[in-house]
C-alpha cells in the first residue's frame, strides 16, 4: 500500500487537479497547487506558468483570479480564458483535451467487497463518493442514460460493495457505499473507513473522484471533512452538486443558496478552486456538461 501511494504522491501527471488545504494567499500566493510537482518531469500541456525549473512567472490578475475560481484544464491558458469556454451550471473551463463524451454501452462488470478484488487492468476510472443517499446511484443511471444499471432506493445504504461499470469497453464508472449513515439501519452500517478509504488509497488508475453534495440541504460537516481527506491524501475530486431541482418553499433554502454556501466555505480552505458542477438526474441538468469534463480528464490521462 505504501508503495502504491508513493506513486501518486510523485506522480506529476495529475498534479493540476489536487487540491490541498493550504492557507489562502495575502499578498502574494504562499504556493501555486498546479506547480507543486515543478521539479518532476511534466507535460508540455500545462507548463503554462511556470519556467521550465519550476519556477513561478508573473501571471496576470485576471489569469490568477481565472486560476482561484475557475478549474482551468491542460493545455488551456488561464490568462486567455473567455465566458463561452466554461462548461454552463460549473467553473469548468473546456479544453482541447475533451471530446468524445457520448457513451455508447455499458456492462456491469463486477462488485468487490476489498480494493484488491477489484478489476486488476489500468482503464481509467472515476469513482462516486457522497452522503449515503445524495444520489450517487442515480447520477450513474443518468449519466449511462439508463434506469437500472445501479440500483438506487430511498432508503440510505443501498450500495455496500465497490461496483465498476465498464463504458464504451474503455474507461469505468464505479459506484460506491455511502458514508454518514445518521439514519440508515443498523444493518446498513459498515465501516467505511478501512473500506472506501482502502480503496482511494490504493487505486493508481482513478482520474477522479467526483464527490457528490446534496445542493437540497445546508453544507454538511462531514462534506467538507471528506473534501479535506481527500485533498491532504492527494486524491483528486470534482465536486458534483445533486438535487438541483428540489425547490424548497417556505423557510427552506434554495440549491443555489447551498451552493453558493458551500463553495464560501471551501474557499476558506482551498486556494484553488476545485472543479464543480450543478446537476439533477430528475431534470437532466449538467448530464452533458459532467460528460465533458470527465472526457477531457480521461482523454488527457490516457494521453499522457
Ligand atoms: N429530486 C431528486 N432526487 C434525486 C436525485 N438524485 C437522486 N435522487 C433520489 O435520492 C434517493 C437516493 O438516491 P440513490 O441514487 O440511491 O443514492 P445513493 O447516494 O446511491 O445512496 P446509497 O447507495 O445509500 O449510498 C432516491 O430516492 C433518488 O430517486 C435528483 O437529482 N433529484
Ligand atoms: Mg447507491
Amino acid at each position: 500500500m505504501l508503495v502504491h501511494l508513493r506513486s501518486r504522491l510523485l506522480n506529476p501527471r495529475f498534479s493540476f487537479l489536487l487540491y490541498f488545504p493550504c492557507p489562502r494567499p495575502q499578498a502574494t500566493p504562499p504556493c501555486s497547487l498546479s506547480f507543486r510537482a515543478s521539479t518532476s518531469r511534466k507535460p508540455n500541456s500545462y507548463r503554462t506558468s511556470a519556467t521550465k525549473s519550476g519556477t513561478p512567472l508573473a501571471l496576470s490578475e485576471a489569469a490568477r483570479f481565472a486560476r482561484t475560481v475557475l478549474f482551468v484544464p491542460p493545455g488551456v491558458d488561464p490568462g486567455e480564458v473567455t465566458e463561452d469556454m466554461v462548461l454552463p451550471g460549473s467553473n469548468i473551463v473546456l479544453g482541447p483535451y475533451a471530446g468524445d463524451a457520448k457513451i455508447k454501452e455499458v456492462d456491469f462488470v463486477k462488485s468487490s467487497n476489498r480494493p484488491k478484488d477489484c478489476p486488476k487492468d489500468d482503464r481509467p476510472e472515476f469513482a462516486m463518493l457522497g452522503r449515503s443517499n445524495v444520489g450517487k446511484s442515480s447520477l450513474i443511471n443518468f449519466l449511462v442514460r439508463k434506469r437500472d444499471v445501479a440500483l438506487t432506493s430511498k432508503k440510505p445504504g443501498k450500495t455496500q460493495l465497490i461496483n465498476h461499470f465498464l463504458v464504451n469497453k474503455s474507461w469505468y464508472i464505479v459506484d460506491l457505499p455511502g458514508y454518514g449513515f445518521a439514519n440508515a439501519p443498523e444493518s446498513a452500517r459498515m465501516d467505511w473507513s478501512s473500506f472506501t478509504k482502502g480503496y482511494f488509497m490504493n487505486r493508481e488508475s482513478l482520474v477522479s473522484v467526483l464527490l457528490l453534495i446534496d445542493a437540497s440541504v445546508p453544507p454538511q460537516k462531514i462534506d467538507l471533512d471528506c473534501a479535506n481527506w481527500l485533498g491532504r491524501n492527494n486524491i483528486p475530486m470534482t465536486f458534483v452538486f445533486t438535487k438541483c431541482d428540489k425547490m424548497k418553499g417556505g423557510k427552506g433554502r434554495r440549491p443555489d443558496d447551498n451552493i453558493r454556501d458551500f463553495q464560501e466555505l471551501i474557499r476558506q480552505i482551498y486556494w484553488q478552486h476545485p472543479p464543480w458542477i450543478m446537476t439533477s438526474s430528475v431534470t437532466g441538468l449538467g448530464r452533458d456538461e459532467l460528460l465533458l469534463h470527465m472526457s477531457q480528464l480521461r482523454n488527457y490521462w490516457d494521453n499522457e
